[in-house]
Order: C-alpha cells, then sequence, then structure tokens
C-alpha cells in the first residue's frame, strides 16, 4: 500500500484532522520507528540465534538423547516467564503509545495556536497540561523499564538452573554409566552456548512483542476504510456548473443526532450569482463542506449537471469547484507561489490578472519583493484582509466553474468588497457563484437568494422578493440595518 493511500485512509473524515493528528503523528514517528527497529535488528538477531539453536540442538542429541530431553523440558518451564512478560510488555506497549499520542497532541495543539495561548497567557497551564500528560508516559515507562529489569533477572536465574540441572541430571548419567565423562563436558559445552542462545532469544522476544504491540496500531489504521465512497472518473469538457441539493439530510460524525441539515432541497444555478443566507449556526458552512465532498450526506443527493457528485474524477473536481473560506489557509510560500498553488508553472501575467481581480495586486506591489514577497508561515505575515484577497485570487486564477465564497470578504472595508463584488457580477456569466455573507448589503445584488435557518430552507428569491414577503430575511436585514445605525449614533455622541 502506498503512504499516501495509507494517509488518505487514516482520515475517514474531516474531523479525524483535528482530533486524531497526535495519534497519526506518534504511529508515523515511534510506532513505525519500534517496528523497523524490530524488523532490522532484533528479528535478524532473533533468526541467527534460532538457527544456532537448531544445530547445537542437533550435536545435543547425538551426544545424550537423555540429556537433551532434560534440557527441552526445563527450557519450556523457563520460557513461561518470557511469554508472561512478553504478552505484559505488549499490552503495556499500546497504553505507552496511547499515552504518547495524547503528549504529542499537546505538544502540537500548543505549537499551532500559541498566539492564543500567549494572548490568554496561558504558557503556564499548557506546560502544566504538557507536564501533566509527559508524567503519565514516564510513570508507565517506569514501569516498563522495571518489568524488564524483572524479566532479566528471572531470565539469568532460569539459565542458571538449567545449567545447575544438566550438571546434576549428567553427573547422574556418567554415574550409571549412560555416558561418559568425555561427552558430558563436550555436551556442558554445547549447552553453554544453548543456553546463551535461548538467553539473548528470551530477551529479544518481549522487544518482539513490543513491536508487535506498535504495529496493531499501525494496522489499525491501514485497514481503516474511508467513509467516501472513491471518486469517480468523470471530467466533461463542457460543464455548466448546475448544483442541486435533493433532499438532503445530514449530520456530522461528531453529533450523529443532531441533524445540521434536514430535507433541503435547493438548485444553485448556472452563471448567476446564489446567495445563502441565515443567523448563525444555519448550516450554511455545512452546505460548503458536503459541496466540497468532505462529507457525504446521510440521505439525499447533490448533483453537479444532473451528475451526483462522487461520479467526477477528484482533481478535475476540485478544478472546477473553487472554494475560499473566511479564515483562508496559506503556506509559507511567495505570495505568486500562493496564488498559482497547485497549478505548476503559472505565468507572472496571469497571477497578477487574478490579483487585480480580487484586489490584492496595489498592495502586493507595495511590498519591497513584489510577488515574490514571503507569505510566512500559515500566511501569518499578511493581514486578514491580505489573506482573504490572496485566496480569492487563488480561486479566481483557476478559472472554476463554481466559486464558493463562504464570508470571504468579511475582513475588507466596504470599498474593497464593493470593488470585488463588481469584479464576481461581472464574471456572473461565466461561472456559478453561491456567496455566503452575514452582511446583508454584500447579498442584495444576488440574482438568486436563499434563507437557511435552523439546517433548513425557509425562504427563496430575490431581494426585493423577499422583502416583500417581510419574513425571517426581512428580519435579518432590518436588524442588521438598526444595529449600524445604533453604531453610527453612538459614534456621533
Ligand atoms: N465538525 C462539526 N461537528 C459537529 N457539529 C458541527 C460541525 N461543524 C458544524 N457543526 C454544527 O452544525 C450546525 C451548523 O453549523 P454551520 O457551521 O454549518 O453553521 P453556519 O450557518 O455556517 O454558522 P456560522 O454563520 O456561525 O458560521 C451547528 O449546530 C454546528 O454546531
Amino acid at each position: 500500500m502506498r503512504a499516501s493511500s495509507w494517509i488518505y485512509n487514516i482520515y475517514k473524515s474531516p474531523d479525524d484532522v483535528t482530533t486524531i493528528s497526535g495519534d497519526i503523528t506518534s504511529r508515523v514517528t515511534s510506532d513505525i520507528t519500534a517496528m523497523s527497529e524490530a524488523l532490522s535488528h532484533t528479528l535478524s538477531l532473533l533468526m541467527w540465534y534460532a538457527m544456532r539453536l537448531a544445530f547445537l540442538f542437533i550435536y545435543m542429541a547425538g551426544l545424550s538423547p537423555k540429556l537433551t530431553l532434560f534440557t527441552v523440558l526445563c527450557l519450556l518451564i523457563i520460557t513461561i516467564v518470557p511469554r508472561l512478560s512478553g504478552t505484559y510488555s505488549q499490552n503495556l506497549a499500546v497504553k505507552i503509545q496511547g499515552s504518547l499520542c495524547e503528549v504529542n497532541q499537546v505538544a502540537m495543539e500548543t505549537f499551532s495556536n500559541m498566539k492564543t495561548v500567549r494572548s490568554f497567557a496561558n504558557e503556564e497551564g499548557e506546560c502544566q497540561r504538557y507536564e501533566g500528560k509527559l508524567d503519565a508516559t514516564y510513570q508507565l515507562n517506569k514501569t516498563e523499564a522495571l518489568a524488564y529489569g524483572w524479566t532479566l533477572v528471572a531470565n539469568s536465574f532460569s539459565g542458571l538452573a538449567l545449567k545447575v540441572g544438566i550438571l546434576y541430571f549428567g553427573g547422574r548419567l556418567v554415574t550409571n554409566e549412560e555416558v561418559s565423562g568425555g561427552e558430558l563436558v563436550s555436551f556442558v559445552l554445547y549447552e553453554l552456548q544453548f543456553a546463551s542462545a535461548v538467553e539473548t532469544l528470551l530477551r529479544t522476544y518481549p522487544e518482539v512483542r513490543k513491536a508487535v504491540g506498535s504495529s496493531q496500531k499501525v494496522f489499525e489504521y491501514m485497514d481503516r476504510t474511508p467513509q467516501k465512497p472513491p471518486p469517480g472518473h468523470l471530467a466533461p469538457s463542457i460543464l455548466q456548473g448546475h448544483i442541486q441539493f435533493q433532499n438532503v439530510t445530514f449530520s456530522y460524525p461528531k453529533r450523529p443526532d443532531v441533524p445540521a441539515l434536514q430535507d433541503v432541497s435547493f438548485d444553485i444555478k448556472p452563471g448567476v450569482v446564489t446567495a445563502l443566507v441565515g443567523p448563525c449556526d444555519a448550516g450554511k458552512s455545512t452546505v460548503v463542506n458536503l459541496l466540497l465532498r468532505l462529507y457525504e450526506p446521510q440521505s439525499g443527493r447533490i448533483l453537479l449537471d444532473n451528475r451526483p457528485l462522487a461520479d467526477y474524477e477528484n482533481q478535475y473536481y476540485r478544478r472546477k469547484v473553487s472554494v475560499v473560506t473566511q479564515v483562508p489557509v496559506l503556506s509559507s510560500r511567495t505570495i505568486k507561489d500562493n496564488i498559482s498553488y497547485g497549478l505548476g508553472e503559472t505565468s507572472l501575467e496571469s497571477v497578477q490578472e487574478a490579483a487585480k481581480a480580487s484586489d490584492a495586486h496595489d498592495f502586493i506591489l507595495q511590498r519591497p519583493q513584489g510577488y515574490q514577497t514571503g507569505a510566512g508561515q500559515r500566511g501569518e505575515l499578511l493581514s486578514g484582509g491580505q489573506k482573504q484577497r490572496v485566496a480569492l485570487a487563488r480561486a479566481l486564477l483557476r478559472d472554476p466553474k463554481v466559486l464558493i465564497l463562504d464570508d470571504a470578504t468579511s475582513s475588507l472595508d466596504t470599498d474593497t468588497e464593493l470593488k470585488i463584488q463588481e469584479t464576481l457580477y461581472s464574471n456572473a456569466r461565466r461561472q456559478t457563484v453561491l456567496l455566503i455573507s452575514h452582511r446583508m448589503n454584500v447579498i442584495e445584488k444576488a440574482d438568486h437568494i436563499l434563507v437557511l435557518e435552523g439546517g433548513q430552507i425557509i425562504e427563496s428569491g430575490n431581494h426585493e422578493q423577499l422583502l416583500a414577503e417581510r419574513g425571517s430575511y426581512w428580519r435579518l436585514r432590518n436588524r442588521q440595518q438598526s444595529s449600524f445605525q445604533r453604531g453610527e449614533e453612538q459614534q456621533m455622541m
């Protein structure tokens, strides 16, 4: 199985990304290291000593079958200890790996949210949390070291007991003239080597069991099957960009009993701007998540040009359907490379054209290195509004057939937002645009408006029609207008 498909299997659903990233880091680092060490070093040692044991056994059996039988019987008793300690080590290894996952999880969460940690002055709190998790791992490691020590002692004692037993039993055989003194000496010499080989085997056996414990978790992930059906092969040269939700019901895997969307049906017509509005938690981003195929609905169908989304070839679909989110993710590369991300070699002219359309061109040129300016880790060298404009340019450069803007201009000032809107509306004859925004003045120009509340479409129409209905849309708009007025009055006072 290729590494990439393994990673694909690990992430059954996007929720996994946040909850099990520490676990996966632990799998990829410590578990696989433990497995590879066991495979490369311990296993070869085990095989070498096993061969030695087999040859020594043949020589010993040739010298005295009785003494050999005695030795084998003693060995059967002696191996009880390592077998028990092996099982114990294996269980302990699983616990240690689980505990290491938690340590990794805390470290990753803290480092990736460093600004939040600092802004709440919770460095000490996070250190304590990390220390607490580390302490649990330390205690488990101490138990493991103790168990290993006791196993060594038990193995040495049992080896010694075997030698004493052989000398005693061999002495009696010599007295009974069943073996000669020379044969006993030869047998003891072989047995010494035999015992040392057994001792090494017993010592390394718990390590192998430990590696088996580590491999259990790794294979658990490898055997996972993605919840999503694999992408299809459809890649038509002409795409209208007509999206249909047909009786879609969906709840998130973490909250299976609470539907985020309930029997939702609507059309997003090709080449026009459709706006999706609604109060917080209405399910707007859930619609986007489903369109991005991050999740599959429990019932109902989502169609693009009358074909289920799953029928489309993955790369094709991602090229044709672009999304810009409220908090876009940029990476630590130049602004040009961020805009042309995933497109390979792209001319500066086309990148600039996309940046102009998203009103990013001017601020980029103000930077000493222009388009070659680094965006910083996760785009930290850019402001929220600049990030949104770069992300918008990234989406526009792809010239997608369906453009989804999920509160994508929320960090922009009104003038910039209006400029971008003009670009979008002038593009609208070519692109299907799904616009999600909390700002009612942004969406009122949309050709079609869908009002979502409590996971259901409760109204639809254009701005004038919806105002005339004096329903939820009308109330949302009035509420926003009166809060703006209050804000302005307060500023004037
Ligand atoms: N990953 C998730 N796991 C479980 N529940 C979720 C998840 N994401 C969202 N939800 C829940 O689904 C419902 C709809 O959320 P959604 O983010 O789609 O609303 P929204 O309309 O986009 O809200 P907002 O305008 O505040 O962004 C909410 O009740 C939310 O708590």
